[in-house]
């Protein structure tokens, strides 16, 4: 044993030394210290994972499986990371084109299977009971499960899609047009201040909470569409469980239940669905029981909370009230960050490219005009739809869509096999962007025209930014709806820039590999 660890220290020992004449010595100094703390949290958790692992590691070598190659030349305790931090675009296409479709990395100790081209198609498509986005992302990661309980989930994964499918269907959204307008410019008014100069230093708070105004009303009811405590929540809530992730993935799980208590806001948001959403809810369903004793239609507004409120589960029973209201939490976590974040992404894309800012101007006034935003007019704005699919298309994870084998196995259609509990991530910038990380991959490069017919709503190998197959998001008209309405009207009512005056850079990877959108402080200057 003494012998055997003595060789261990050694070869650990020639490791670092190996590692501190590197390149990448000096780099990872350098991204150390330039590094924000969610960023050293992330490697601080990776680190950690390497010893929780260790035991899953020799049990899965031991299994008599088809497992995926592992890709060489791994770091000791870091593993592949530093190739990650230090350039992953170069990384991961020679990995694909060394490994092929599917590769197993060492990500700090943890062994992560990486799905590229059809491998990554699959696992977008797979089912949840055996690819599960929920044990992969919500709770691995996020632990989101410290929050939200179990019924709520359960309501977020059988309730919503389908309600989602019928309430903001392509046809439905059309009818939402003035509301949301309504909402964004209500919004726009209220978080400027109404100031003819106004300085946002966090540009990406100030886009949640806009979009949380937009929503609030199309999605939970036109009750609380101007309740700000409500719309403070819808926005808040997904950042109020984020913001704890690295701690989370810093600590022993063992102690999590000591720090949850210190963390959580999430508390706060529960009481808010009791206090103003449960309300809602009762008032509706007795307005539902009067008019079906009266025989007559309850003539209530369709939109996400009401279909909950009319959900079936499948052996004929609702959800209870309070169900109904705390479930509320859920739709806002699947649509403010996502939709602000894109949001974001488009306005420095904009900011960062004065000539597609230009373009898209020049098609606002031929289309129209000083009129209203209709939908008639939205419908002709090619431009606007094509740079909108090219900003989702950008702004998606390198490594992403992280979901647990849930089957003691999952075997890909090329024969690979992966053991339960495993993560798969899928390869998505490279799917987006024809199988190769480096293709426009640089500000100048980045083309909206290059979506040529293709829409911002269709999914396609080249555009998995909603997902594929049975999980594709339901929730992506109203997202680009909201998306499109948002830009036109900031455009139309601000000259937006940088505070520095500096071109921002629209895109950045947190770790190397989880899309980022810029902070660049913005100045709001009101048009006369
Ligand atoms: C730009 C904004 C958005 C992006 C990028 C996005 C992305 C995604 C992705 C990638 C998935 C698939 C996850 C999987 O593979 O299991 C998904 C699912 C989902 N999204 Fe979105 N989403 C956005 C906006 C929205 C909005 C606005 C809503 C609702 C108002 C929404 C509701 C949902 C729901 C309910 C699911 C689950 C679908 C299912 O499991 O069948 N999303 N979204």
């Amino acid at each position: 044993m003494e012998q055997y660890l003595a060789s261990a220290t050694t070869s650990i020992g020639k490791a670092v030394n190996l590692f501190q004449n590197t390149d990448f010595y000096s780099k990872a100094l350098e991204l150390y210290s330039r590094s924000s703390r969610n960023e050293l949290l992330l490697m601080g958790g990776a680190t950690f994972f390497t010893f929780y692992n260790l035991v899953d590691y020799i049990k899965s070598r031991r299994e008599k499986l088809n497992l995926p190659p592992r890709v060489g030349y791994a770091f000791p305790l870091l593993g592949h990371l530093p190739y990650i931090f230090y350039d992953s675009n170069r990384f991961l296409d020679w990995c694909s084109e060394k490994y092929g479709d599917i590769y197993d990395l060492n990500l700090g100790g943890s062994i992560t299977t990486i799905a590229a081209g059809r491998s990554a198609e699959e696992a977008l498509k797979a089912p949840a009971d055996e690819l599960s986005l929920e044990e992969g992302i919500l709770k691995d990661v996020l632990f989101m499960h410290y929050v939200i309980d179990p019924t709520t989930f359960e309501i977020g994964f059988e309730a919503n899609p389908p309600v989602a499918k019928e309430v903001i269907s392509p046809q439905k959204i059309l009818t939402l047009t003035d509301r949301i307008i309504r909402g964004l410019n209500r919004g726009l008014d209220i978080l400027t201040e109404d100031q003819d100069t106004y300085l946002t230093k966090n540009p990406n708070l100030f886009l949640q909470r806009w979009v949380a105004y937009m929503s609030v009303g199309s999605l939970v009811g036109q009750e609380v569409e101007t309740n700000p405590i409500v719309i403070k929540s819808f926005a808040d809530f997904t950042s109020d469980v984020t913001n704890n992730v690295g701690i989370f993935l810093s600590t022993p799980k063992s102690l999590h239940k000591f720090i949850i208590p210190f963390l959580q806001q999430v508390e706060w948001h529960r009481q808010v669905m009791r206090d103003h959403v449960l309300p809602v809810v009762r008032q509706r369903r007795e307005k539902m029981r009067q008019a079906e004793a009266a025989g007559v239609p309850h003539g209530l507004d369709s939109n996400f909370l009401q279909g909950l409120v009319e959900y079936k589960k499948p052996d004929g029973s609702s959800y209870t009230d309070e169900e109904v209201a705390q479930s509320v939490l859920l739709i806002a976590f699947a649509s403010v960050h996502t939709t602000s974040m894109n949001l974001s992404f488009s306005l420095y894309w904009l900011l960062a490219r004065p000539d597609l800012r230009e373009e898209l101007e020049k098609e606002m006034q031929e289309v129209l005009g000083d009129g209203p935003i209709t939908n008639e007019g939205l419908a002709q704005m090619k431009f606007l739809d094509q740079f909108i699919r090219e900003v989702l298309r950008q702004g998606v994870d390198k490594m992403a869509n992280a979901k647990a084998v849930m089957k003691d196995v999952y075997t890909f259609a090329n024969g690979y096999q992966v053991p339960k509990g495993r993560r798969v991530q899928s390869t998505n910038r490279q799917l987006n962007f024809n199988g190769l990380n480096a293709n426009r991959s640089t500000v100048e490069e980045m083309d909206p025209r290059m979506s040529g017919n293709k829409t911002s709503t269709a999914p396609g190998r080249d555009f998995v930014t909603f997902g594929l197959g049975k999980h594709l998001c339901p929730g992506r008209f109203f997202a680009v709806h909201e998306i499109k309405m948002s830009l036109i009207t900031l455009l139309r009512r601000f000259d937006v820039a940088t505070a520095s005056g500096k071109l921002p850079t629209p895109n950045r990877y947190l770790g190397g590999m989880i899309a980022q959108t810029s902070d660049d402080p913005l100045v709001f200057t009101k048009k006369k």
